[in-house]
Order: C-alpha cells, then sequence, then structure tokens
C-alpha cells in the first residue's frame, strides 16, 4: 500500500527525492485525518465533498486573527491606532523582505472586535526546499508554528545529522508521535507533513542538549503568517476569536441581570459578558477546576470586573434540592462571603431552581472546529460521551433558568451530534423555544440532522470552509417558555 494512502490528499502525484517519500505531505496536500465511522458520520451530514473541504480548512490557520476590545477601558478606533502601530516592527520585517504590510481593521458588524489579517504567504520551491537539511516537530509545535511561531529547542524531535547554526532547514511535523526526540531527521520513517522553511539558530547538538532558548528561526511558512501578538497591549484587548466573540452579544446581557456561566475558564466570554452587563449586576462563573477557577479570579480581578463571583463547582450538579423557601442567587453569594473563611474561593455547593435570568452553557465540546490542527484521536464513541456530558448541562441550565430567561448554548466543534442534534435534544425534551438572535455572522444550521428548516435557520453555524474563515462554532438561543414545575406536574 502507498503511505499516501494513509492521507487524503488533493494531488495524484506524491512528491519525492527522500527515501521515505511514500510518508511526506505538503500542508497544501494535506486534509485532516478521522476514524472511519466519524468520516461516514460526517459525510452524511455535509456531503463528501463538503466534509473534505472542512477537513482541508481545519488543518490551516484562519487568514487573520481576532482580538476583543475590552471597552471598560478603551474603544475600538483607539485599539486599531494602538494595534498598528504595535504592528510596525512586524510590517518593518515584511517590508524588508518585499512584502506587503498588514494593517488591523475593525470589525464590520462588531463593534468590539478588531481584526488583524496575516501576511499573504510566500511560496517556496518544494523540490529544493526537501534538499535542505530537516527538522521534525511534534504535532503540537507544529500547530503552533502555523499560528505564526518559531520553534524552541523542547519542540525540536529530530535533526538532520549535520545541522549547524545558521543553516537553512524543512521544517516537517511528525503525524505520528513515531519520533524519537534526538534521533536523525534523515531515517524518520513515519507520516509527516512539510509545514515551513526555516533558519537553524542553534547547531543540533545544543538543540538537544538545551531545554530552551530559540532553535529554529521560521522564515516561511506554507500558509499566511500571524503576526505576533502574545502579551500585546495586555488588559486593553483579549485574544478572541470571532464567533466566541458573537457568543456574549447574542446572550445580550444587561447591567443588574442575574446570569450563569456554566463552564466559563478561563474566562473570555465571562469577562466579555462582564463588560457588557458594565459591570453592574450578578455573574456567576463556575468551572470544575480549581486552578482554572483561581487563574479566572486572578485575572477578573486584574481586569476591574467586581460582578462575577468565580466558583469551583461541577454545574452538572449545581442545581440545589428542591426546599420550602427558593433563595436567590444573591443570598447564597452573600451567605458563602459571611462563611469564607481562609480558603480563596466561596463555598458555595449550588443554587435554586430557576433563580437565573440568563445562562451560558459552552460545556465541554470535542472542539473539532480548533484551527490548525494537524491530528484528530477521536473515534465515534469519544464524540459521544461529549454528547452525553453536554445532555446532562442541559438538563442543570434548564432546571437553574426562570421561566421566560435565555439559554444560549455553544460549542466550538464541527460534529452535528453536539450541535444541531443537541439542539433538538433541547426542544424535544424541555420546555424550551429557539428565538432569533443577533448578531448573525455564521450560516444557518444544518437541515438533515433533527431541526426543521425553520429551527435550522434559527441557530448560527461557523464553517470553517467558507469564505468568513473562522474556527468551525456553532451557536443558539433558547428561550424557557414554562416553569420545570408544570412540566413536571
Ligand atoms: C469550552 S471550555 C469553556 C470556555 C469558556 N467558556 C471561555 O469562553 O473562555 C469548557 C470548560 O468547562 C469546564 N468543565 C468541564 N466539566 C465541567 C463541569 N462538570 N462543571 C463545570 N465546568 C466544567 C472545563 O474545565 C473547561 O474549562
Amino acid at each position: 500500500m502507498n503511505g499516501l494512502d494513509n492521507f487524503s490528499t488533493s494531488r495524484s502525484t506524491p512528491i519525492n527525492k527522500m527515501s521515505n517519500e511514500a510518508t511526506l505531505v505538503t500542508l497544501d496536500d494535506f486534509e485532516l485525518k478521522f476514524p472511519a465511522n466519524v468520516d461516514e458520520c460526517f459525510n452524511a451530514a455535509y456531503g463528501v465533498e463538503h466534509w473534505s473541504r472542512i477537513k482541508k480548512a481545519l488543518a490551516r490557520p484562519p487568514g487573520y486573527t481576532s482580538v476583543r476590545v475590552n471597552t471598560l477601558v478603551t474603544d475600538q478606533k483607539a485599539l486599531v491606532a494602538k494595534l498598528n502601530e504595535a504592528l510596525k516592527p512586524f510590517n518593518s520585517r515584511l517590508e524588508a523582505a518585499g512584502r506587503p504590510a498588514i494593517t488591523a481593521l475593525p470589525h464590520e458588524s462588531l463593534s468590539d472586535v478588531v481584526l488583524v489579517p496575516s501576511a499573504s504567504r510566500v511560496n517556496f520551491p518544494i523540490q529544493e526546499t526537501l534538499a535542505r537539511k530537516k527538522i521534525i516537530v511534534d504535532r503540537l509545535c507544529g500547530e503552533a508554528v502555523l499560528r505564526g511561531s518559531d520553534i524552541f529547542a523542547r519542540g525540536v524531535m529530530c535533526a538532520s545529522s549535520a545541522l549547524n547554526c545558521d543553516d537553512e532547514v524543512a521544517i516537517f511535523v511528525d503525524l505520528d508521535h513515531s519520533a524519537t526526540r534526538g534521533s536523525d531527521a534523515e531515517l524518520h520513517a513515519g507520516r509527516k507533513i512539510l509545514i515551513a522553511q526555516g533558519k537553524a539558530q542553534m547547531s543540533r547538538s545544543e538543540m538537544f542538549r538545551a531545554m530552551k532558548g530559540l532553535a529554529i528561526a521560521v522564515t516561511v511558512r506554507l500558509c499566511d503568517d500571524a503576526p505576533p501578538l502574545n502579551g500585546v497591549l495586555l488588559g486593553e484587548l483579549y485574544m478572541q476569536n470571532t464567533p466566541s466573540s458573537v457568543v456574549a452579544h447574542v446572550l445580550n446581557p444587561q447591567p443588574g441581570d442575574t446570569i450563569l456561566d456554566m463552564c466559563a475558564a478561563p474566562g473570555g466570554k465571562t469577562s466579555h459578558i462582564a463588560t457588557l452587563m458594565q459591570n453592574k449586576g450578578t455573574l456567576v462563573a463556575c468551572d470544575r477546576s480549581r486552578r482554572k477557577v483561581l487563574e479566572m479570579k486572578s485575572y477578573f480581578e486584574s481586569m476591574g470586573l467586581s460582578i462575577i463571583s468565580p466558583i469551583k463547582l461541577d454545574s452538572t450538579h449545581s442545581v440545589l434540592p428542591k426546599q420550602d423557601n427558593v433563595i436567590s442567587v444573591q443570598e447564597i453569594i452573600a451567605a458563602a462571603v459571611k462563611a469564607q473563611t481562609n480558603e480563596k474561593l466561596l463555598p458555595i455547593a449550588g443554587f435554586c431552581a430557576e433563580t437565573f435570568d440568563k445562562i451560558l452553557l459552552d460545556p465541554p465540546c470535542s472542539a473539532l472546529g480548533l484551527r490548525p490542527r494537524l491530528l484528530h484521536a477521536c473515534d465515534m464513541n469519544e464524540l459521544e460521551q461529549y454528547c452525553s456530558m453536554q445532555r446532562n448541562f442541559l438538563w442543570a441550565a434548564v432546571f437553574l433558568l426562570k421561566p421566560g430567561g435565555i439559554l444560549v448554548y455553544s460549542t466550538c466543534t464541527v460534529n452535528p451530534n453536539e450541535n444541531e442534534k443537541m439542539v433538538a435534544h433541547a426542544l424535544k425534551e424541555y420546555p424550551l423555544e429557539l428565538v432569533p438572535h443577533t448578531p448573525v455572522l455564521g450560516e444557518r444550521g444544518l437541515t438533515n440532522q433533527g431541526l426543521s428548516a425553520d429551527q435550522a435557520a434559527l441557530v448560527q453555524r461557523f464553517d470553517p470552509s467558507s469564505d468568513i474563515d473562522t474556527m468551525g462554532f456553532f451557536c443558539a438561543k433558547f428561550i424557557k417558555t414554562k416553569s420545570i414545575r408544570d412540566v413536571e406536574a
């Protein structure tokens, strides 16, 4: 069997020249690979050609970086100007290489989002590159390179035997985790993808001795070049992809609301909700991980977002048993503040049924919308476990929401079972109805996954293969039509 059968490729002629040619493709030929039963399910939902386009798009980074403006301290116009100032060193490097500069732009529909386009890619000759010395990195490092990173010593798995500082190298990603750190890249026989060219900043022996330090400066990628924005204008912006920034707007939080974010860490959507509430009202941010809740707490404090109560809580077990007196969210928080001793987090075990005006449910999901991804090891059984967990979260959300309250459900996956089918499940099991929402930047939902055409038109699906060029994402907004007790009666 030709090793290329392990990939789906758009080119019939494999690139050659290496002894292990059959196990090598370039990023341009590559589409993400899934187990047969996942492909079968997604082919049925999207159609074979569309699913193939999605798999190709998932392996590449979007063509721009999206940042959300902290409107409590600045505005979109001012942030665009500051970002363009901060981009000057990157633009100087582009111009020195004869490449066009990039300009940050306000998002046309979202007044608190700024888009920073990546620099257009530069093509390089593949065969010449394959004749260079080689570096092989692991999957995570390869994905970081595609997002604009250089390569640090810890990320290098294999290097050609006689690699010296300043050598020009071809950069590959090991797709099978088969590379042994420190081995000769020329002898690696597993599947790998060519993703970039670079220049060694250390000799081979230094690379494997050093635990840190820049090993390879990436010079050209087989994708657009994202500018380095980590740590830029801290406090004034939050790195958040566009669909995630849509979610808080869809929830439409108002000052004075009582809102629950059931799965809040690292707190991107929570901080956006608090900002839209103008830091007035009550916002509970739950997460099961104590470490993540402590990190969120410090982040919210550093941003001055005082209305947020970060709580370590399993949201699927956050509904308190039925009692004679309904205790409000504010009373529960006040009692916990009183009871708090040396413990850093509020001791809260749950909330009374039907006490929140609005709830955001952004649960753990299969994350099959994140870009770029070069490997996904999920099968249908694992995907089903996410669905089962999401159904438990939905149950708790419906109990905690007041009648007439709003529930927004979102995922960062293209799996229809976690998206359209989960919405169909919610509509069937609970007193929920879909409601129109704004802004709508994505596409309508799929109509062959349990939703009627009218229902599919009320949800929002971000397709990574569409012109909007974002991550895969999904969002639905429900209103609770009656009390859960009326349903139980
Ligand atoms: C998709 S992430 C949430 C991202 C977040 N909404 C944001 O925009 O920054 C899902 C989160 O759910 C948390 N989680 C997992 N199981 C949970 C549970 N049973 N209860 C509460 N949080 C849970 C995970 O720790 C993870 O931080």
